[in-house]
């Protein structure tokens, strides 16, 4: 893929899917459109200049838009690491969980501008995902100990609880945008069946 990209939009689409029960990328947003298809969008629509999709550790990629875990049992944070890795030639990454049915390209790109603008990381509140994350000294700095410290976890065979996305943006500068009252549901994150048919009712009603 070509790497001189502006901001590179990334679906973190790998894990488990544990209480979901099916895999959440496969999920019908619409007939035409699964989640992982809708997430690509979304983040085209808000900007992104290229799209890949962060899939699990040992999966195997069928395109050069897909971007397989370098590291196990690392959640969403092995996705955005990896994709450091991967792509390197950016000035920022916008990354989106497959799991956010509610979501619109405006409220999305409200996070990119922001830390385009800023510099910073940049989200809503305290949902850390989705993010934006520029490409800076402070991250570099930043994915460099992580590299070593996920290194010295596989040489001492401890794995460093302490490692998420939270813990990354303690120590990065970051902004926090307050979200809107009208916009709280878009950040609805269906992670079981249950939350899943609430967000296809809300979806309904969108519609009519
Ligand atoms: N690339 C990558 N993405 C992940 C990984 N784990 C979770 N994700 C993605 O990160 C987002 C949040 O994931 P979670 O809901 O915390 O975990 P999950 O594995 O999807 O679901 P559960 O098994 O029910 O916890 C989703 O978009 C997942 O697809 C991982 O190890 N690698």
């Amino acid at each position: 893929m070509s790497t001189n990209n502006a901001c590179l939009g990334v679906v973190l689409a790998g894990g488990l899917s544990s209480r979901m029960g099916q895999n959440k990328a496969e999920l019908p947003r619409t007939t035409e459109q699964n989640m992982l298809a809708y997430s690509s969008a979304l983040l085209q629509d808000a900007g992104a200049s290229q799209i890949v999709h962060s899939i699990n550790f040992q999966s195997a990629p069928t395109s050069s838009e897909q971007f397989a875990d370098n590291f196990e049992n690392l959640g969403p944070l092995g996705g955005i690491a990896t994709t450091f890795l991967k792509a390197p030639h950016v000035n920022g990454y916008l990354f989106l969980p497959v799991d956010l049915p509610l979501l619109t390209p405006a409220c999305l790109a409200k996070i990119r501008q922001v830390g385009e603008l800023s510099k910073t990381a940049c989200h809503y509140d305290d949902h850390f995902l989705p993010l934006y994350l520029p490409r800076n000294a402070m991250t570099e700095l930043f994915f460099s100990q992580l590299l070593a410290r996920l290194q010295n976890g596989l040489t001492t065979g401890k794995k460093d609880k302490s490692l998420s996305i939270k813990q990354m943006l303690k120590q990065i500068p970051n902004t926090a945008i307050a979200l809107e009252a009208k916009h709280k549901q878009q950040l609805f994150n269906c992670n079981t069946p249950e939350q899943w048919r609430e967000a296809n009712e809300q979806m309904t009603i969108r519609v009519s």
